[in-house]
């Protein structure tokens, strides 16, 4: 992940009843202590992409009018603050305390303590804030609680997380760029990168580089060479080479092989450098390169041209975006395979709210139990009753996707921070490195190969842009499962078996889009995916209303749902209702 030199912070602003005179003397402490509890509570739940925990600013006072809420918002501003949260346990004055500011999320918690008004200070603010357009999440807790409880309940607790992962991964793109080293591959809509997109809906910026960049430094040394020969040696003894599936005849030689990996360990550096920057390059004398280009996301097209004649990414990507390479145990860099931008976002919200790495794939094929049964002899039962869905792609899924970390014994995905040694060489010792097929990838390079341990719980997302509508977002979240030895080598065989696979369960619901797993690769709205360990479909739900994106179809419990209250506005059909305030609202830096 990009090093971020300042980390967005959390702003937390008490909110009281200004009179002097008895009122705000008898609530300093309570209202100021809210304050404190919540800090305390995002600094030990919630970590940034380097491990570090969140960061939270409070007002220097509770804030009782315009004058000290003028002063918090300067402090605000000062302190690198992108994300606003306002508690109080008591009546206060709405649109002179609240926080005005249109592009940071906001929310307010209203303690329910009914000695004071805190909930009714809570609904009058969400209602200026309904009236002025700055949709703002609201926070209440559903069983009183004595005014001198500090505790903060279960329910306002997983409210109050939810809102800050999602706050805080719209501060994280803020700013950031979305690299594109080549350009459309193979007609992929979605490696057509819309900067309006990205500008309007994520704050983002669009770096381009043509993939000859990554040839020119290939060829003029430009990167660091003793990383190189320290990451060529950790390859050779950690990637392991499988059996070349290519006809006889057409088999790269063992010296083009080795060549190969020479040059796609220096693609693996290069493209590192050109997102994030090498101050090591400076030392070699290109200063200019050693910037790199702030992207916190990259696409590399690959496919074609590049692939046409020299060897493929899949290494590449398949490394950056795991959580380990010849460096030791980091955080991904995410790269998106055919510069497929869409996927490549869809992997940055489920990074952003997970701080897991993330697999890449195409959505390729759904499995029927009969065709399963006609095709293997094997019956699908258990989770695979209904059928499954094959997803696999070449190149950027990550190593972490194979599933050999574990967490109670159980396979998961974990932040680089929990992940062990064993589990690194875990991951690498599930995963093969076949020479390339050269009928794709006439350059030749290698593949990389692993199936994902079954009973994970996994998300699959997309952001699709529907013109008329613009970005649409769909969910699905499921399981990952496993396939008896040989139903697994004979369906996979009939596809790219250099490729890694997971196989895909989702969770079925009585709604229509996943009434059945035929309809949910049905309804899906590209060929790709971006998968993310864990069930995170309601945390992706609340960040695209932060960035006014509509959900267009979701497995997640209607009570799950947390958007603005605003939302509540547009009608009581959830779907609905979010469409309309969208497009009402429209993108989140429209300008
Ligand atoms: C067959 C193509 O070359 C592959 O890249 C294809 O499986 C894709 O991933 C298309 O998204
Ligand atoms: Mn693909």
């Amino acid at each position: 992940m990009l090093k971020i030199n300042k980390y967005p912070k959390i702003g937390i602003r008490p909110i009281i009843d200004g009179r002097l005179g008895g009122v705000r003397e008898s609530l300093e402490e309570k209202t100021m202590s809210m304050a404190k509890a919540v800090a305390e509570l995002f600094k030990k739940e919630l970590k940034y992409p380097d491990g570090k925990p969140y960061e939270c600013v409070i007002a220097d006072s509770c804030i009782g009018g315009v004058k000290e809420a003028v002063n918090c918002e300067e402090k605000f501003k000062a302190e690198n603050v992108g994300v606003s949260l306002s508690v109080t346990p008591c009546w206060a004055y709405g649109t002179e305390t609240m926080d005005l500011d249109p592009h940071i999320p906001k929310a307010i918690w209203g303690f329910n303590g009914t000695e004071r008004p805190g909930g009714v200070y809570l609904a009058a603010t969400l209602a200026a804030h309904n009236q002025k357009g700055l949709p703002a999440f609201g926070i209440y807790g559903k069983d009183v609680q004595d005014l001198n409880d500090g505790d903060i309940t279960e329910d306002v607790q997983e409210k109050l997380l939810s809102f800050a992962r999602a706050g805080m991964a719209v501060a994280l793109m803020k700013g950031k760029s979305y690299l594109a080293i080549g350009s459309v591959s193979m007609g992929i809509a979605g490696s057509a990168v819309d900067p309006d997109f990205f500008q309007t809906f994520l704050g983002m910026r669009n770096e381009y580089v043509d993939s000859t960049e990554v040839l020119r430094r290939i060829e003029k040394g430009i990167y660091a060479k003793e990383e190189y020969e320290k990451a060529l040696a950790w390859t050779k003894k950690n990637c392991r080479e499988g059996e070349d599936y290519n006809e006889e005849e057409k088999q790269r030689s063992r010296e083009q092989k080795d060549e190969d990996w020479e040059f796609v360990v220096k693609m693996t550096l290069i493209i590192r450098d050109l997102m994030e920057g090498n101050p090591k390059l400076k030392e070699i004398g290109f200063g200019e390169e050693s910037f790199g280009h702030e992207a916190i996301v990259s696409g590399f097209q690959g496919q074609r041209q590049w692939t046409d004649f020299l060897p493929n990414g899949d290494f590449s990507e398949a490394i950056l975006n795991s959580s380990f390479d010849w460096n030791g145990i980091r955080s991904p860099y995410l790269v998106a395979t055919e510069n497929d931008a869409l996927n490549g976002v869809s992997m940055l919200f489920n990074y952003l709210l997970t701080n897991t790495a993330q697999i890449f794939a195409d959505v390729r094929t759904y499995w029927s139990p009969e065709a399963v049964e006609r095709v293997t002899g094997w019956k699908p039962e258990g989770r695979a009753e209904n059928g499954f869905i094959h997803l696999i792609n070449s190149g950027s899924a990550t190593l972490d996707g194979s599933g050999r970390q574990t967490r109670d014994g159980k396979p998961v995905m974990k932040p680089h921070w929990e992940i062990t040694e064993e589990e690194v060489e875990d991951c690498l010792e599930a995963t093969t490195w076949y020479p390339a097929s050269l009928g794709y990838f006439r350059g030749g390079g290698y593949s990389s190969n692993f199936l994902t341990k079954g009973g994970m719980p996994v998300t699959m997302c997309r952001i699709n842009l529907v013109k008329g509508i613009g970005p649409t977002l769909q969910i699905a979240e499921g399981w990952s499962i496993d396939l008896p030895e040989n139903a697994h080598n004979t369906l996979d065989a009939r596809t790219d078996r250099t490729w890694p696979t997971t196989w895909f369960v989702p969770r079925l619901t009585d709604d229509v889009a996943f009434s059945d797993v035929y309809s949910v690769m049905n309804n899906w709205g590209s060929n790709h995916a971006a998968i993310s360990y864990s069930h995170i479909g309601k945390d992706l739900i609340t960040l695209a209303s932060m960035l006014r994106i509509p959900v267009c179809m979701h497995n997640v419990a209607p009570g799950e749902i947390f958007r603005p209250t605003a939302w509540n506005s547009f009608g009581m059909d959830k779907e609905g209702s979010d469409y309309r305030a969208c497009q009402t609202y429209g993108p989140l830096y429209k300008g």
